[in-house]
């Protein structure tokens, strides 16, 4: 399947289980993030803008204060959900808990 391929209800429901608390909301995932202050935030973003490019897919992201919420859905694809938008969500997922674990 390609990955810019809108994925079915189930396939959605199958990707969501693979993820760490991120929620379905309309057509896309979505979760925040409380960090120590505002400059965490920021220097967590580069993390996650470096990510993104990589990935050549970008999240929607909202910030207030020391608290960051990404959403994630593919644009190209009518605004629907991809496995792009899982793996993002992976990765992101997966530099919240190494950023987490650094500010101990
Ligand atoms: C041209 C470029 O590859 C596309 O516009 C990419 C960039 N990043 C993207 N990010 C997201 N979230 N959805 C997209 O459809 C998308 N498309």
């Amino acid at each position: 399947m390609a990955r810019t391929q809108a994925l079915s209800p189930d396939d959605v429901r199958r990707e969501l289980e693979k993820l760490d608390d991120w929620t379905h909301q309309g057509d896309s995932i979505t979760k925040s993030f409380t960090l120590h202050d505002f400059q965490d935030v920021i220097a967590f973003l580069v993390q996650i803008a470096i990510a993104a490019e990589k990935l050549n897919h970008h999240p929607d992201i909202s910030i207030s204060y020391n608290k960051v919420r990404f959403t994630c859905c593919t644009h190209d694809a009518g605004h629907a959900l991809t496995h792009l938008d899982f793996s993002l969500a992976s990765r992101i997922s997966q530099l919240a808990f190494r950023f987490l674990q650094m500010d101990k």
